[in-house]
């Protein structure tokens, strides 16, 4: 039975943004609403053009026999920054303060609202990227690793701290952590990555960034690449960081222990993610 535009257009809105990146040929869709490919891309048109004047990403089309169209996600410079304005005001609550200059974020990192606006703002900035996996280190990066992972649809891998035998074979490396102060262990299971994977690396905090150099390390024994770093927070840190390139959201530039306040701003993402959805030239 043939399927009317309005309810194509929804299904087709839905399937491409279940399947982030994928490419979806004109034949799926022309067989899955028993429609002509014309009439497919007509409506491919205007998922399109709707997708970047709401802001939610663009359709790349491939040409050719193997070709087709794919969702790739994006945001509007504008957007974006309401969703940063908002992560901070969250994340800047002065009941957030814990001994030691500590701030308490497990409740942000299981909002499933805020961690989606985190994994729409890396997807964006990474979505031009090739990236075969999300990387992060347990425990508090496995949200947003999540999260990330939704948007550019990607596996998760995620490196341990201790040494489990369910992980079988394991790759290990010491660090050492400037947020905990102590050299510690990540261990990463053998058949979790392929060899040659290109890795995005996400954490929720970076502070000397010994943990995401850590993973880096770890990276080069599955002769992988890293495709990037982002990080929820970065701290302003006094010493040389032990990472080059990063992206991140917002800033902690300091704690006030005793008058209860957080200094908070926005990280690098808008110096680093080379163009917005509004800014793109070609259509
Ligand atoms: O840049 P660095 O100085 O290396 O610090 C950053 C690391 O510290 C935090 O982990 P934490 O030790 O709190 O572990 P958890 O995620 O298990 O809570 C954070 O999640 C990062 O992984
Ligand atoms: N929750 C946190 N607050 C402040 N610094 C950190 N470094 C790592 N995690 C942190």
């Amino acid at each position: 039975m043939k399927v009317k535009r309005s309810e194509r257009l929804i299904d087709m809105t839905h399937y491409l943004m279940e399947h982030p990146r994928e490419l979806v040929s004109l034949t799926f869709f022309a067989d899955r609403f028993q429609s002509a490919k014309s009439s497919i891309s007509e409506d491919l048109v205007i998922v399109k053009d709707t997708f970047e004047l709401r802001g939610v990403g663009t359709l790349q089309t491939v040409p050719g026999a193997a070709g087709g169209v794919r969702y790739i996600p994006g945001i509007k410079r504008e957007h974006a920054k309401e969703l940063i304005d908002s992560l901070r005001t969250h994340v800047s609550h002065s009941n957030r303060l814990l001994p030691g200059g500590y701030l308490y974020m497990t409740d942000i990192l299981g909002d499933i609202h805020l961690m989606n606006h985190v994994g729409k703002l890396f997807a964006a900035a990474f979505a031009d990227q090739k990236i075969d996996v999300i990387m992060t280190v347990a425990t508090k990066g496995i949200g947003i690793a999540h999260a990330v992972a939704r948007y550019l649809g990607v596996p998760v891998v995620v490196v341990r701290r201790d040494s489990k035998v369910t992980e079988g074979s394991t790759v290990s490396i010491n660090y050492v952590s400037g947020s905990s102060k102590r050299i510690q262990t990540m261990v990463l299971s053998k058949r979790s990555l392929a060899q040659g994977s290109r890795v995005l690396i996400v954490d929720d905090f970076m502070r000397a960034g010994g943990t995401a150099a850590g993973m880096k390390n770890l990276l080069e024994e599955f002769s992988a690449t890293v495709a990037g770093v982002g990080i929820f927070i970065e701290s302003e840190y006094g010493e040389e960081r032990l990472i080059d390139n990063w992206i991140s959201l917002l800033n902690l530039t300091g704690v006030d222990e005793k008058g209860k306040t957080i200094g908070i701003e926005t990280g690098n993402y808008f110096d680093q993610v080379p163009s917005f959805l509004d800014e793109k030239k070609e259509r």
